[in-house]
């Protein structure tokens, strides 16, 4: 299995229409890292993700997979999961998964043969077996529970073997038990599959929980009569030691003074 890439972030900023939203990230992720990423909404954390996707080009510096520049567009090597709404509810677990595969639109067409035929079936499998859908496989989305759906759309991340994978928000929507059952599926999944994870989270505990490195997003320059003047900066950046690891009392005062805080039981 090939090992996970390094990112280096050199200098970005995405501006949006004159509006300043990100600026001057710096930021060297070892490869295999799993980081976290928390800030107040609306500070570009899902921009930053997106443009680790290419799904938008930073305005300025630029982002490196392991000593080249990123793609401009979206590659099979990166996958991306969102909170919802990202499963075709009129296709079953199986057919989400073969779509989501390179392999989607030829197979629903009845034209892939042969080998192609087999080795996406393979895939699709396989990919069921590791996120426990195998059993559900026939099933539309809305037979399944949340947490189900949610299941199906990190296989649908997963089924192209992505070397990096972006969370923004996965779990939000879940309830807190079916969230914990979500963390041991990820974490088993990060291991085996040797991937380097961005996982944005409104919970700090789950940020502590599941990252190697917690990574918080906050303007240090602020405008009083122009509050869009500036745009968020990298402001904490933690290594974390991943055993039953919690956020010391300090930790989680600071976090708090700064508006990051919001723990979900
Ligand atoms: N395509 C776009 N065009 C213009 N403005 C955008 C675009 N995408 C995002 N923005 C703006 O950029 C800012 C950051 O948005 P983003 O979704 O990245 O924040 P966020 O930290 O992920 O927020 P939340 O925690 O609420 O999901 C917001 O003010 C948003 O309105």
């Amino acid at each position: 299995m090939s090992a996970p890439p390094k990112i280096v972030v050199r200098n970005v900023s995405k501006v949006y229409d004159g509006t300043p939203v990100l600026e001057r990230l710096n930021l060297n992720v070892e490869a295999g890292t799993f980081c976290t990423v928390v800030g107040a909404s609306g500070c570009g954390k899902s921009t930053f993700l997106r443009m680790l996707l290419s799904q938008e080009l930073p305005t300025r510096g630029h982002i490196e997979i392991d000593g080249n520049d990123l793609p401009d567009e979206p590659t099979p090597d990166r996958g991306i999961v969102f909170q919802r709404y990202s499963v075709f509810p009129h296709l079953t677990v199986e057919d989400n998964l073969i779509l989501a595969g390179e392999f989607g639109a030829s197979k629903l067409l009845g034209r892939t043969f042969g080998a192609a035929r087999s080795k996406a079936r393979d895939a699709v499998r396989e990919t069921l077996e590791k996120i426990g859908l195998t059993p559900a496989r026939r099933k539309y989305p809305a037979q399944l529970s949340g947490g189900m759906q949610q299941r199906l759309a990190i296989a649908q991340a997963l089924i192209k073997r992505p070397k990096v994978l972006l969370l923004d928000e996965p779990f939000g929507a879940l309830d807190p038990g079916i969230r914990v059952d979500m963390h041991d599926l990820l974490l088993g999944l990060w291991e085996e599959m040797s991937m380097t994870v961005f996982m944005v989270t409104h919970d700090i505990n789950e940020a502590f929980k599941l990252g190697t490195r917690l990574l918080v997003f906050d303007k240090i320059r602020h405008d009083p009569q122009a509050p869009d003047a500036y745009g968020a900066t990298i402001t904490y950046d933690l290594l974390l030691t991943r055993s039953g690891q919690e956020p010391s009392p300090e930790t989680l005062e600071e976090l708090k003074r700064a508006g990051h805080m919001h723990p979900q039981e």
